[in-house]
This record gives C-alpha cells, structure tokens and sequence, in this order.
C-alpha cells in the first residue's frame, strides 16, 4: 500500500520565505495534502525560526539565504512582514528560474505592487495574494494546516500576469483549503482597511486608552473586564512589526475609513447625548445583522 496522492502536485519545489504563523500554516497543510510540492523549503532570516522549523520537521529543507531557496523554486511564496516583501522579492527575482512564480501574502496590495514593480521580469509571473485568515499569534508554532479552511484568499494579479500563473496560485489556495476571489489592488486596500486594519486600529487605541488611566482604575479594568473589553484585547494583542507596517502601507485608505469611523461615532455620540432612541436602537440592531450574515457565510 502507498500512500501516493493521486493528484498530481502543483509544483516541483515550493519555497516559503518567512515561515511564521502563515508561512508554517502552508507548509503544514502542503505536507498534510501532497498534491501541492513535491518539495517544501523554508527560509527565514531568523536562526531561532530555521532551528524550530526544521525541529517542527514542516519543511524538506531549511535555508538562511534566500537565493538558495528561490533559485530551484518553482514556486516562491513570500510570507515576511509588508514591508519587507518588495525588498526580498528583489532579492530573489535575479536567481530564480523562467518561468516560475514569483507570489506573497501580505495584507496590504498596492504599495507591494509599486515597490516590487521595478523588480519584476517577463518571465517570472507575480501573484500576489492575501489569506483572510490569521490570529493574533506569530511565528512558527502558531501555524496549523487547517488555518485556511473556509476562509477568503484574495488575489490581486497584474494587467499583465500569465491567467495560467494566477489559475496555479488560484488552485494551491483552493487545495490549502481557502476559497477565492480575484479583486483590483485598490480595491483590495479599501476593504481591507474597513474590515481588518481599522478594527485593529481601533483595538489598539481602546487598549491604550485604557491602559492611560489612573493605576487604580487599570487594575479594576483588568479585574472586571467583560466579554467587550477582553474581545478587543485579543486582537491588541497581535504583532506590532507587522500591524506598524500594514498602517503605513495602507495610509490612505485607513485614514479615510478612520475619519468615516469617526463621524459616525460622533452621530453615535449626539443621539446619545439628546436621547435618540430609535438612532441608537438602528445603530446597535445593524451590527446584529453583520454578525447573523457572517455566522450564515461561515466566517465569524
Ligand atoms: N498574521 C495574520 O493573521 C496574517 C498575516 N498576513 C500577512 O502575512 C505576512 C506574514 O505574517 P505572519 O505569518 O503573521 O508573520 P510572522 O511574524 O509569524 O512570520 C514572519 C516571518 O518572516 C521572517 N522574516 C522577516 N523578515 C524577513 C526577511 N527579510 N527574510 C526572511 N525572513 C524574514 C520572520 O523572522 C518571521 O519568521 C505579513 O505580510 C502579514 O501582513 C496575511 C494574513 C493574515
Ligand atoms: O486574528 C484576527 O482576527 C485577524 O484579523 C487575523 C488577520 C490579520 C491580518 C490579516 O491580513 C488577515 C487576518
């Protein structure tokens, strides 16, 4: 008996640079379903983060330098934080071989795109795209091959990338268990910045704000906080590399949908003030329908 998978794999060799929370999450379900590599290597910059994968056992290979997992890839999926994706992809571009696939994961597409653009070359297609999907935790240990199942994969290809290129990197997303949807960059960067950044922009603020009153207070905070308070500070809780870089590579579209967030809070301030009911009572039964839609659509 073999356990051969009778789908034939994607690709020959798939790199992942930066095999953190998303990165370890494709290796572990590329090895779990084998039709996605015949081979996993992982690189990342940091040698506690190779000795862990490699102990995790999540890859074929462990690689420090970035031009020996990208050269015999067929596949190179960049999995570091925003701002470091253009600069890596630059790196590697040079070596990596015709005709493979040059793709990443960050949460933010347009200032990706522009950074890298000068990089790129005919013959290796770029596919950038962005799993909705994720926790509050990082690196290594905090992946698990069912991360993707039923969530949203967005991909943002170019004008000019190969359709064949973004159908591959559309059915890897698919076998890792997401579902898929190919949307503009700016696009892109405007619904992420009302569903994801500012969320955690505002989770981040309340928790300061918190967190800046009198010590006496604070204590009774951390005491007695109901469900409310505890929700936001698990996504507080998140990275701050990587949420610093999503901010400033989401400028403005977060600050549109800030100033948007904040006129409506302050509409939400003055019913309160003069004891408008029925624009209250509106407000809160909206955010129930939200979470009854998301419930139906599997995503909360
Ligand atoms: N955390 C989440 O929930 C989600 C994150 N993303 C995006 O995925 C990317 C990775 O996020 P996580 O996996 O959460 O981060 P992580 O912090 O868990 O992993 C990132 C890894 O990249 C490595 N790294 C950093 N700079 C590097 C470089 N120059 N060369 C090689 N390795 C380098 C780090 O050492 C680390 O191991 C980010 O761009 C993020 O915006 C996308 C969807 C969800
Ligand atoms: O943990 C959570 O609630 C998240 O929102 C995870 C997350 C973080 C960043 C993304 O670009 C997508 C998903």
């Amino acid at each position: 008996m073999t356990d051969t998978p009778t789908v034939s794999p994607l690709f020959g060799t798939l790199a992942v640079i930066g095999p953190g929370l998303i990165g370890s999450s494709i290796l572990r379900r590329a090895q779990r379903d084998g039709t996605i590599a015949r081979e996993l290597v992982a690189c990342d910059i940091d040698p506690a983060v190779r000795q862990r994968v490699t102990e995790l056992g999540i890859a074929n290979r462990v690689e420090a330098d970035p031009l020996h997992a990208a050269a015999d890839a067929d596949c190179v999926i960049l999995c570091v934080p925003v701002g470091a994706i253009a600069t890596v992809g630059a790196q590697i571009l040079p070596v990596m071989k015709p005709g493979a696939i040059l793709s990443e994961v960050g949460s933010t597409k347009q200032s990706i795109i522009n950074a890298i653009a000068p990089a790129l070359r005919p013959d290796i297609p770029f596919v950038p795209t962005h799993p909705m999907a994720g926790t509050e935790y990082s690196g290594p240990d905090a992946g698990f091959a069912t991360l993707f199942d039923d969530r949203w994969c967005l991909l943002t290809p170019l004008e000019d990338t190969d359709p064949a290129a973004t159908a591959l990197v559309e059915t890897m997303w698919h076998r890792l268990g997401a579902r898929t949807r190919i949307m503009d960059p700016a696009h892109h960067d405007r619904v992420c910045a009302i569903v994801s950044h500012l969320p955690h922009l505002l989770a981040f603020t309340i928790c300061g704000t918190a967190d800046d009153l009198a010590d006496e207070t604070r204590s009774e905070v951390l005491d007695f906080a109901a469900s409310g308070f505890r929700d936001f500070t698990r996504i507080a809780a998140s990275d701050p590399v990587m949420w610093r870089d999503i901010f400033l590579n989401n400028r403005e579209a977060l600050l549109e949908m800030l100033a948007r967030f904040m006129e409506d809070a302050q509409a939400m301030a003055r019913a309160i003030r003069w004891g408008d009911e029925d624009f209250i009572v509106d407000r809160i039964e909206r955010g129930r329908h939200i979470r009854r839609s998301l419930l139906e659509n599997r995503q909360a």
